[in-house]
């Protein structure tokens, strides 16, 4: 398995997260290990590393990239929202930082056989944790017109999100949809030729909608950024980088709240909420160097958003 991935923000976020070079630190999305590399290279052997993917080629990955580092390093393959289930299992109540660098790794998107890309053929998949049930081939041929098109339309901010459910219906009642050429073949039908001429892939768009609907991306980030800051320590940190709107919409909100302490409603003349502020956040995200731009394109969308613990 050659697991390509070129880490996004990498110094910034290492930075940022390192507190005490002893101490215990979880990355959530192990993905290659790129990440978590440049963190156990600064930390000491008393350290701690818990490394977290629900994508069982990713922990292959990272086993093998993160085999000569220093540190502790438990790498478990498990979906991030169940982040306090596994420090409970370890006993481990508080931790130095926790680290979020969302969405799909490039090993993933460019092996066709899992399903991501919409530049290469290869089967209507697209789950992280190929144990789960659920995959984008039951989406595209068992989802309503009504439910395709909120997904595509809300996870795709897809403008031609009704001709695209409509489409795909139509297409699916002489056969089962199977691959994703034949899905990106249904889509550019349904969005008019002018409007495919400029702009990025017409399959973009309506490929992340299934993706994050396919991996529930959206529905477990509020909770699970707020189960990881409740497991820091004093001072602690937490790491989110983000690559589209949606997903970061959500970071920030929650990483908001989390750093307000009252949330009633502003008529209300006494605090009814008891709602306490745990973290401090920075306003504005960090984003990518020119330098970093220039390397990677794929950089272009993130941003890494931090909150202090409290
Ligand atoms: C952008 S990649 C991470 C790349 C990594 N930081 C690096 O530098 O190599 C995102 C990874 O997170 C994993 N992932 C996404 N959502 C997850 C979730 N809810 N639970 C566990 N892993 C998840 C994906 O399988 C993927 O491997």
């Amino acid at each position: 398995m050659n697991f390509h991935h070129v880490s996004v923000l990498r110094q910034e976020t290492i930075d940022n997260l390192i507190t005490d070079p002893d101490g215990i630190y979880v990355d959530c999305t192990l993905g290659g290990g790129g990440h978590s590399r440049a963190l156990a290279g600064r930390l000491s052997a008393k350290a701690t590393l818990i490394g977290l993917d629900q994508d069982k080629d990713a922990i292959a990955a990272a086993t093998e990239r993160l085999k000569d580092t220093a540190c502790r390093r438990i790498l478990v393959q498990r979906n991030f929202r169940y982040l306090p289930d596994v420090l409970d299992e370890l006993g481990i109540e508080k931790v130095d930082g926790v680290m979020f660098d969302l969405g799909v790794s490039s090993y993933q998107l460019d092996t066709p056989e899992r399903g991501f890309s919409y530049m290469q053929d290869g089967p209507l998949d697209m789950r992280m944790d190929r144990d789960q049930k659920r995959s984008a081939y039951d989406i595209v041929n068992g989802y309503s017109q009504a439910d395709l098109y909120r997904i595509i339309k809300t996870y795709g901010e897809e403008r031609w999100a009704k001709r695209i459910a409509a489409f795909i219906v139509e297409a699916r009642r002489e056969k089962p949809l199977e691959r994703t050429e034949e899905l990106v073949q249904v889509i550019k039908k349904a969005i008019p030729a002018g409007a495919r001429k400029d702009g990025p892939h017409p399959a973009k768009r309506t490929f992340q909608a299934i993706r994050i609907e396919v991996n529930d991306e959206l529905g477990i980030l509020h909770d699970s950024l707020e189960h990881a800051a409740q497991r820091l320590k004093p001072g602690g940190r937490l790491c989110v980088i983000t690559f589209h709107s949606l997903e970061d919409r959500i970071a920030k909100q929650t990483l908001r709240l989390l750093a307000t302490d009252c949330i009633c409603p502003p008529d209300m003349p006494v605090c009814t909420c008891h709602h306490h502020a745990i973290l401090k956040v920075k306003r504005q995200p960090i984003l990518p160097s020119q330098e970093e731009l220039d390397t990677n394109p794929r950089a272009r969308s993130a941003k890494l958003r931090v909150g202090v613990r409290k």
